[in-house]
């Protein structure tokens, strides 16, 4: 372990944004302004009134959540140099993949992202990679072994050039980089061969894929008779690093956990769980790195960098887990999709690196294996010695587990590959099993927590709860990157997902009010975690806001201010506009990208947004489960210049999810019609009118919604299915009805 009279591994720099804290202000305070007007306006007082107050009172909330989480901005510096010279021998890291479907997750991304995780520049005796196939899938078997074959000659290839993208696919998508080492005729040779190799690998997975048979001899004899949710626990070893040898390879390990119709398995929480429990078993390395079967390592000195903050002195007692951002490569020009969150990402970032620290997200995250294990910050002091009774009743029945817990919990690390991994292959094999959770504390007290589709957020929620703290961990080259979903659809699924996880989180006993009040998360790290969960909540407002609006002008009703205090609004757009405008540029991004980005701000929240409301609400009822739905992973362009022109454009489908969004776009449409056609109703005199205002804001709203205006007239997927129009038609006349209902009352 480190040194302790070393230098620090690593350091935090704090710094102000006097600008940003200056705009923030004014912005809630005009808010807050907005609040009063709203408050002493008396003759105005109606139940749309009423509504809007508590809409806008929300939001105002929100932006309190916005400007919290922002305040006190700090970047970490990691110095992996003075790491070499301060710790004797680097520690075992083990590495987890997870994978869930061969059709939305073709093996050759995960492939991929295999062979950049075993090609890390770090010393492969100290490093396993472990995958876990949730669909059970003989050709994501296939496609591992393949692999591991290439990797034999891909990994001294990459060491020997230093090869920064050390996962072929984007290797290859580049021209070969050029230094003076990589430019003899040597180089061009076996790059060459390299790419050769490659591709044959790459067709032999995909010729298996097309031949769609099951093969049932040899290794795969196991997935005979197979289901994806119906199935023994399948573990194989498909590469062991046999000797320890400093130049070989990682082991290689390939997990299905056991899956029975009748257990539910917890998605991706559950999988997370019994890598934890498998890699105990054979490395127990002390660390632990997980990745989505898409994040590829961009950098591969990564593992020092995070270790720095890990074994610094500091960081060895207050730090549980490091978290690098999530990046996207070969992304679409101006963002279309407003998915690619590089503003998000800047400055929410920063502000968490400020605080108690970053969300876990998922994946590109580097965890302490004993704080997975339930450990506390203060256990220097209480010391962690723990019974035997307390390790079965948290960890399960498996003797080989729990002495391999224990040793994980003292930070005792034996000499991690001392394990012949053929002979603990069956208890792996029993810790893997569906049952082996049952009366255990996994999932609640121990490992990833259950209970939320975003396993992610929750289970960081609970470790800053017990006191720990995270950091961000952001060399340059950037640590991890992946292919940023696309738009439509696959973008729906994701956000609808992230939306009914947040609101899970917010509803269940682990809400991070409960966490400041009776644990140790920080008040401000509370409002940070607030600020993300409200993506799910906050939508519900703004569909409600964006009914009020079409409300008003159908039935000729003010909803703005008429006087002076017209000014509040008109100033909160102006300047959020302007201020929003300059982050972009700051940040070097387009205008076109701050207007795409502050469309789909409008747009996705409050459709997936929306329906992952409904989701969680029939939960709540006990009616239906809310389910992991996996983000569909395309095959990224083999070149970074995308040319395709319709790359950008939106995309539909038959879901629900489009709805909302349908459903609100035509009520506008009708709503301005009625105003144009003269038909709104004529209001007494002691009444206020609809006037510019409100016209303004719908013709903005109908503007946002300019992909999906276009998607009413376009032809193939660009086209919003008839079935969702029909709906949205009966929707929007029974809304308009109801409007002009309340008049007449
Ligand atoms: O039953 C399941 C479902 C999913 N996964 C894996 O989980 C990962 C993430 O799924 P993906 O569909 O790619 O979701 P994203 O929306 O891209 O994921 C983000 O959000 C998730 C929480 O909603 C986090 O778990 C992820 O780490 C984070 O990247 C993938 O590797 C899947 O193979 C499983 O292993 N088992
Ligand atoms: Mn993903």
């Amino acid at each position: 372990m480190a040194n302790q009279n070393s230098f620090p591994l690593y350091e935090k720099h704090r710094y102000k944004h006097t600008y940003k804290r200056v705009t923030e202000s004014l912005l809630l305070v005009l808010l807050l302004l907005q609040l009063g007007y709203r408050a002493i306006s008396v003759s105005n007082y109606s139940f749309p009134w009423f509504l809007a107050f508590v809409c806008e009172s929300w939001f105002t909330i929100s932006w309190f959540f916005t400007l919290s989480t922002q305040w006190s901005p700090a970047v970490i510096k990691t110095y992996p140099q003075r790491l070499l010279q301060s710790v004797q021998e680097v520690p075992a890291v083990d590495m987890f993949v997870t994978t869930a479907d061969p059709v939305l997750e073709p093996p050759i991304i995960t492939v991929n992202t295999v062979l950049s995780l075993l090609a890390l520049d770090y010393p492969p005796q100290k490093l396993a990679c472990y995958v876990s196939d949730d669909g059970c899938s003989p050709l994501t078997f296939y496609a591992l072994q393949e692999a591991s074959k290439f990797a034999k000659f891909w990994v001294p290839f990459c060491k020997k050039y230093d090869v920064q993208v050390r996962a072929p696919f984007r290797y290859f998508s580049a021209k070969p980089e050029v230094s003076t080492a990589s430019n003899t005729p040597e180089f061009k040779q076996e790059w060459l061969q390299m790419k050769n190799m490659y591709n044959d690998l790459s067709q032999k997975i995909e010729l298996e894929a097309s031949q769609k048979s099951n093969p049932s001899h040899g290794d795969f004899a196991v997935f005979s008779n197979t289901e994806r949710t119906n199935h023994p626990s399948i573990i194989k070893v498909i590469w062991e690093n046999k000797e320890d040898l400093e130049n070989g390879l990682p082991h290689l390990i390939y997990i299905s956990r056991e899956k029975r119709p009748k257990h539910s398995h917890h998605f991706k929480a559950g999988a997370m769980n019994v890598l934890t429990r498998v890699s105990g078993l054979i490395t127990n390395a002390p660390f632990m790195l997980n990745v989505d079967c898409d994040m590829i390592v961009n950098n591969p000195k990564i593992v020092h960098h995070a270790l720095c903050i890990l074994l610094d002195p500091k960081g060895q007692k207050e730090v549980a887990f490091v978290q690098c951002p999530q990046q996207f490569y070969a992304t679409l020009k101006d963002d279309p999709f407003g998915n690619q969150m590089a503003i998000l990402m800047k400055y929410m970032a920063a502000g968490l690196a400020g605080l108690q620290g970053p969300f876990y997200g998922g994946t590109n995250c580097f965890h302490r294996r004993k704080v997975i294990y339930g450990l506390s910050p203060d256990y220097v002091d209480k010391g962690n010695s723990i019974s035997e009774k307390e390790l079965k009743q948290k960890f399960g029945a498996s003797k080989e587990f729990m002495k391999s817990a224990a040793c994980a919990l003292e930070g005792r690390t034996d000499s991690p590959n001392a394990v012949n991994i053929a002979k603990v292959i069956e208890a792996a094999s029993q810790v893997a099993g569906c049952g082996y959770e049952y009366g255990t504390g996994w999932g609640k007290q121990v490992g990833w927590i259950y209970g939320s589709v975003t396993e992610d957020v929750l289970t960081g929620l609970t470790i800053h709860e017990r006191g720990w703290r995270s950091e961000f961990c952001t060399p340059n080259p950037i640590a991890f990157t992946g292919f940023a979903p696309g738009g439509g659809p696959t973008a729906m699924v994701q956000q609808k997902r992230w939306a009914t996880g947040f609101l899970e989180i917010f509803v269940s006993e682990y809400c991070p009010i409960f966490g400041t009040l009776f644990h140790k998360l920080t008040l401000r790290q509370c409002i940070a975690y607030m600020w993300i969960l409200n993506w799910g909540l906050r939508t519900v407002f703004e569909l409600c806001y964006a009914c009020l609006l079409a409300h008003c002008i159908i039935t000729n009703s003010n909803l703005l201010p008429q006087d002076l205090g017209i000014c509040i609004p008109v100033s909160v757009i102006v300047i959020y506009k302007v201020y929003t405008v300059s982050e972009y540029l700051a940040a070097g991004l387009s205008i076109k990208a701050w207007w795409n980005n502050q469309r789909m701000s409008i747009i996705t929240p409050m459709n997936a947004g929306f329906c992952a409301f409904l989701s969680v609400l029939l939960k709540i009822l006990r009616i239906s489960e809310t389910v992991f739905d996996i983000t569909k992973k395309d095959l990224p362009p083999t070149t970074d210049v995308v040319d395709d022109k319709d790359a950008g454009r939106y995309t539909f489908d038959e879901s629900l999810v489009f709805l909302p969004g349908t459903t609100i776009l035509l009520l506008h449409f009708s709503a301005i019609t009625i105003k144009l056609l003269g038909m709104q109703p004529v209001v007494p005199i002691s009444k206020n009118e609809c006037g510019i205002g409100e016209i303004f804001c719908s013709v903005y709203l109908i503007v946002c919604y300019w992909p999906f205006l276009r998607g009413l007239f376009e032809t193939g997927k660009y086209r919003i299915p008839l079935s969702t129009i029909y709906k949205s038609i009966v929707l929007t006349c029974l809304l308009v009805h109801l409007s002009r209902k309340t008049v007449a009352a």
